[in-house]
């Protein structure tokens, strides 16, 4: 693709952080490679297999090394070193968040899906942004039926976690949980997952919930700024990607549910008021467990105590807008056989 405006799809894309008009090239062997927006980018090969496969990236800003990653598989498309048989919807979320190396540049827009944009007076780019993200995810999945969907929605975690890699589940308003995609989740290094609670303003669970994709918000490690990021340390991950937009029939091999760590969210810390502080340090990693009793954090009258033994905090951050989750506590849980899938 040389001498073409794919030639960097993402510099493109920064340059132009809010909006690019369409266009469309082809590549030799047959694909159609459709610009639809800034950062948004489908691929629609000749004779595609039966997955639709939404790679999502750079939702928030900051989180370089998913962005890196997806930049090197579209590089790998584009140069015809990587096959793609699957229809593919690349998505760099938040480029002009990128540009200012942040999480957001106005509102969090991992919180402005299933409709949130469109909720209260407030009108921002990362509102309109989340609007058309969710155009673009519709158009690709209602473009056929019967293909297995695919959403991942790749993060990194602000603090060090105790578990590098790890996956939130979205709810399922009770459907069971998928074996193979717990299969390839733990098969990329991805071995903790975080069963959800209810409904969110996620990406990931507005792809679960409208278009029954297994969807998935997949942390890989800790934020870095762009460059600094160590890719060996997403080998794994990045090698399934390969297998699975390559290789029409692949699938990971079966795993042993022993070998996954399985939590569930047993509180969440919502911040009221500007008074709001936690109780612990900064300096606190990602599933860090406290003992029952432990005040956690305040915010005026309302106190928050660990109520279960070995309660874990993930993702604490005071710093959230009020109304906001400021942090999840999570509890050890087991995915028995009647949760899963029969595949
Ligand atoms: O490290 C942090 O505090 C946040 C990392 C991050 O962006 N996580 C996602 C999780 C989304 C989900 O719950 O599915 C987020 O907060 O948006
Ligand atoms: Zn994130």
């Amino acid at each position: 693709m040389n001498g073409s405006r794919l030639d960097d799809f993402l510099a493109l894309s920064r340059s132009n952080p809010w909006e690019l008009a369409p266009f469309q090239e082809s590549l030799p062997d047959g694909s159609q490679i459709q610009v639809w927006d800034t950062g948004v980018l489908c691929i629609e090969p000749a004779v595609p297999g039966n997955r639709d496969l939404v790679l999502s990236s750079g939702i928030h800003g900051n989180e370089t090394a998913p962005i890196e990653l997806c930049e090197r598989l579209l590089k790998a498309i584009l140069s015809g070193h990587l096959p793609c048989r699957q229809r593919l919807l690349f998505i760099f979320g938040n480029p002009a968040a990128m540009n200012l190396g942040v999480r957001e540049v106005e509102e969090n827009l991992n919180r402005l899906f299933s409709g949130a944009h469109a909720r209260g007076d407030k009108r921002n780019h990362e509102r309109e942004r989340a609007a058309r993200l969710e155009q673009y995810v519709t158009r690709f999945f209602q473009a056929r039926d019967g293909a297995e969907r695919l959403h991942y929605d790749l993060h990194t975690a602000i603090r060090p976690s105790a578990y590098e890699k790890f996956a939130i589940y979205p709810f399922t308003h009770g459907a069971p949980y998928s074996r193979s995609q717990l299969a390839f989740l733990c098969s990329a290094g991805v071995d903790t997952i975080l069963l959800a609670h209810g409904p969110t303003t996620t990406f990931s669970y507005f792809s679960a919930r409208n278009f029954g994709a297994h969807a998935f918000t997949v942390e890989l490690g800790k934020v870095m700024p762009f460059g600094q990021n160590d890719a060996s340390r997403f080998a794994a991950i990045e090698l399934n990607l390969e297998q699975l937009i390559s290789k029409p029939d692949w699938q990971p091999a079966a795993i042993d549910l022993g070998q996954i760590r399985i939590f569930r969210v047993c509180q969440e810390i919502i911040k009221q008021s500007e008074q709001f502080c936690f109780h612990f340090a900064d300096t606190v990693a990602n599933f860090s467990a406290f003992p029952v009793g432990t005040l956690l954090a305040e915010d005026g009258e309302q106190h928050w105590f660990v109520r279960e033994p070995e309660e874990a905090v993930v993702f604490p951050n005071a710093g959230v807008a009020r109304g906001q989750r400021a942090a999840l506590m999570l509890s050890a849980a087991e995915l028995t056989v009647d949760m899963l899938d029969g595949s």
